[in-house]
């Protein structure tokens, strides 16, 4: 023995939990027991044991004491022998001398075992199995049968021949260590699985186990004594065992079966074949080899198969669930385009249940054009090529609801090539396309916004800016990144067109009784001081679902052109171009609100016609250019001549009107009247002519010359052409017409 290998795995001896002594008689009684049970058993008629198990036993000891325990369970099995032999009757000498070859054994055994990791496949691996026998049931035995020999021949020790002696060693150990380390090193191989012993038990005894193990050992004890050639019929129940049990209870089985058939010698149950008996103890225990070896190799393959069948079934449930579970959509068909197997998200986002899918052809849940697309192009490429990828396809839910997906397939071939199923992957791509479609339209919008003339602000339901749109920024003079976030109010300021005062956030108030505020016009100052009218308009936004308001927009436009031109026509409609006086239009405005407050206050007013006095020749002599510049001038007189609070309007041609709102009494026009004569008595210098012209006044009082607008005006109108009459450069009252009163 050169050197005992420490094999670190080897655990099931340092773990046992018991004390070393303890341990030793433990070894000690088994070693004894199995030597004791394999004497007994030995065939005194032909004068050899037929089986011998202790070195088996030791084997696996050795194997599991590891290199510190050695020695210690070689004394054990060491006494175990001798005490064992003594037993039979062996003096000390004979002991010792059948002993040791059994000892050499036991360590020849248990350092080839260490050497090799073999023993731990022995359950699973025929081939292991097979190598474990030649190197630790073999090879010992042919040692220790030719060891036994040197040590016992020719010392009287026992009666046989050396080659009786080397055959019934070799036999008998070959038998015994064949039938009892299998199961040894299996019970090692549970214990580092950790099975317990319970465990095991509960397994064995099962009917199965019972049943067949009965049928094999019956075989034995019906078949030895009664057939001839037993062992082939033997061979059936223990392949059929070795096919249907675990590797475990085979080797148990075959122990038993080895024990049964020991036993069965022993009481004399074996008809031994008629030839020499050299030859007798070979034709009993090749067969006998025979018999027990195969179903342990086939059970060790049979395990094998099973540990795979059981790997591929775990595996295939594995991706059983894989496939079903995956969070993504996929679905496999076959070459007839039939649905075999779907996964769960695909159920799931399609709304179907499983038996509804499985078996259906896949283009059913396709759009008409998709399945077009799928059946005339991708499908053909799909079993030429084995694969095509991203497919844009469009599948219809059972609610009816389309969904955009991309699909890419991959084909599984067989032998000769051809795609006989396929695997999809089908990728919903309708919230991408929903994104794409928006991106391209807030895209639009941006542009329209930015393109658009009009300010485009938009609020949150808060009414802080979201939003603002170059024209904003142009007519406000803020950036949009200046203003996002702020209310609208603080940033776009509004004043009254009329008062000039500041006006409320509309956008707060449209918010908060969720109304437009339509076309209001306001002054808004720009950030730089300048000021524009614009009209703005601001609308509550709402979500489209749920009607709750989410903001608003405000738009307006810069008005100030038409807001200045319109101002300017409505000037120009109720004022004489050429004096700038106001016009007949605002008169009769001015009188009337003049007559309301008059009738209200119990008031007077005044309404004076002034038409100037030979006017026509001016026109002719001096031409009509002087004529104007006259018109001006005399107006400019007669403004000159009466309050602020007063209206000085022409009518047309040289014809103008005074209204004097607040008079006490009528001499107080006639006042007016006079301070009015005066003024435009004075020459007008025009392109060089010095020219003097003189008004006739007619004077029409309310309440005394009339009530409405129309009488007073034509009475007016009477009182001027009188004064024309009496010689022009007068004032005349029409109520004083008849009693010649109102002369100057
Ligand atoms: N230069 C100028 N002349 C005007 C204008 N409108 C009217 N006229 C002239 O004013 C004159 C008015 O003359 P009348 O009031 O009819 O006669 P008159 O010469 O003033 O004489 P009496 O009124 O009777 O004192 C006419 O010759 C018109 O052609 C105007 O806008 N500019």
């Amino acid at each position: 023995m050169s050197e005992w290998k420490e094999e670190p795995q080897i655990t099931a001896d340092r773990d046992t939990g018991l004390q070393p002594w303890w341990r030793g008689l433990v070894v000690a009684a088994g070693c004894a027991a199995l030597a004791g049970l394999s004497i007994a058993l030995s065939c005194r008629e032909v004068g050899m044991a037929t089986l011998w198990y202790a070195n088996a036993f030791g084997a696996c000891c050795l194997l599991q004491s590891g290199r510190r325990g050695w020695w210690a369970t070689l004394a054990a099995l060491t006494g175990g022998l001798l005490f064992a032999n003594g037993l039979a009757g062996a003096d000390l000498r004979a002991a010792v001398l059948y002993a040791a070859p059994n000892l050499g054994e036991m360590v020849l055994g248990g350092w080839l075992l260490t050497r090799s990791p073999d023993w731990r496949q022995i359950h699973r691996s025929p081939l292991a199995g097979w190598r474990v026998w030649w190197r630790a049931v073999l090879l010992p035995a042919l040692s220790g049968a030719t060891l036994a020999v040197l040590l016992l021949g020719g010392t009287g020790v026992t009666p046989q021949s050396a080659t009786q002696l080397w055959l019934t060693w070799f036999e008998g150990s070959l038998i015994g260590t064949t039938a009892l380390l299998p199961l040894g090193l299996s019970l090692l191989v549970h214990r580092e699985g950790g099975e317990g012993v319970r465990s095991l038990a509960r397994h064995l005894v099962t009917g199965e186990t019972v049943a067949l193990m009965g049928l094999s050992v019956g075989t034995v004890v019906l078949a030895l004594p009664h057939l001839p050639f037993p062992f082939v019929y033997l061979g059936l129940p223990m392949l059929g065992a070795a096919m249907r049990l675990r590797y475990l209870d085979v080797v148990l089985q075959v122990w038993l079966v080895s024990l049964t058939v020991g036993a069965t010698i022993a009481r004399g149950g074996l008809t031994l074949p008629p030839v020499h008996g050299d030859w007798q103890t070979l034709l009993l225990h090749v067969p006998l080899l025979a018999a027990l070896l195969p179903p342990l190799l086939l059970a060790a393959a049979m395990e094998s198969a099973r540990g795979r069948q059981r790997a591929l079934e775990r595996e295939r449930e594995r991706l059983r669930q894989l496939y079903e579970h995956t969070p993504a959509m996929l679905h496999s068909i076959d070459t007839e385009g039939r649905i075999v197997a779907v996964s769960q998200r695909w159920l799931e986002r399609l709304g179907y249940p499983v038996d509804e899918v499985v078996g259906r052809q896949a283009t059913e849940f396709l759009d008409g054009p998709s399945r077009q697309r799928m059946l005339q192009q991708a499908w053909p490429v799909l079993m030429r090529t084995g694969e095509i990828r991203d497919i844009e396809l469009r599948m219809v839910c059972r609610d009816g609801q389309l969904v955009d997906v991309l699909l890419s397939s991959t084909g599984e071939r067989d032998a000769r090539g051809r795609v006989v199923r396929s695997l999809a992957i089908v990728e919903d791509v309708t919230r991408k396309r929903l994104a794409e479609q928006l991106a391209v339209q807030f895209q639009r919008m941006s542009v329209m916004l930015a393109s658009i003339g009009d300010a485009v602000i938009g609020t949150d339901e808060r009414g802080c800016i979201v939003s603002f749109n170059p024209a904003a920024v142009a007519m406000t003079g803020w950036s949009a990144t200046q203003v996002v976030g702020q209310f609208y109010g603080t940033v776009v300021h509004r004043r009254d067109l009329d008062s000039g005062e500041p006006l409320l956030d509309p956008v707060l108030s449209c918010l908060s009784d969720g109304h437009c505020v339509n076309g209001q016009a306001a002054r808004l100052q720009h950030r730089d001081g300048s000021s524009r009218v614009i009209r703005e308009t601001i609308t509550p936004m709402r979500d489209p679902d749920s009607g709750a308001l989410i903001g608003a927009v405000a738009t307006f436009q810069d008005t100030t052109t038409a807001h200045e031109l319109a101002r300017t026509l409505a000037r120009q409609a109720q004022h004489d171009a050429l004096t700038g006086l106001p016009n007949r239009l605002l008169l009769q405005d001015r009188l009337q609100q003049a007559l309301q407050l008059a009738r209200r206050s119990g008031g007077c007013l005044a309404l004076m016609f002034l038409d100037l006095d030979h006017f026509k020749q001016i026109n002719d002599r001096q031409g009509h250019d002087v004529g104007d510049e006259l018109l001006r001038q005399v107006a400019g007189s007669v403004l000159g001549a009466v309050r602020a609070s007063d209206t000085v309007c022409r009518l047309g041609g040289d014809e103008f009107v005074v209204l004097l709102p607040q008079i006490g009494t009528a001499e107080d026009a006639a006042e007016v009247a006079r301070h009015i004569l005066g003024g435009v008595a004075q020459p007008y210098r025009i392109g060089g002519a010095s020219l003097h012209v003189s008004f006739s006044i007619g004077i029409a009082v309310f309440p005394d010359d009339g009530e409405d607008e129309a009488t007073l005006m034509r009475r007016a109108d009477t009182a001027m052409y009188q004064a024309k009459r009496d010689g022009r450069n007068g004032l005349r009252f029409h109520h004083a017409l008849d009693t010649g009163l109102g002369a100057p």
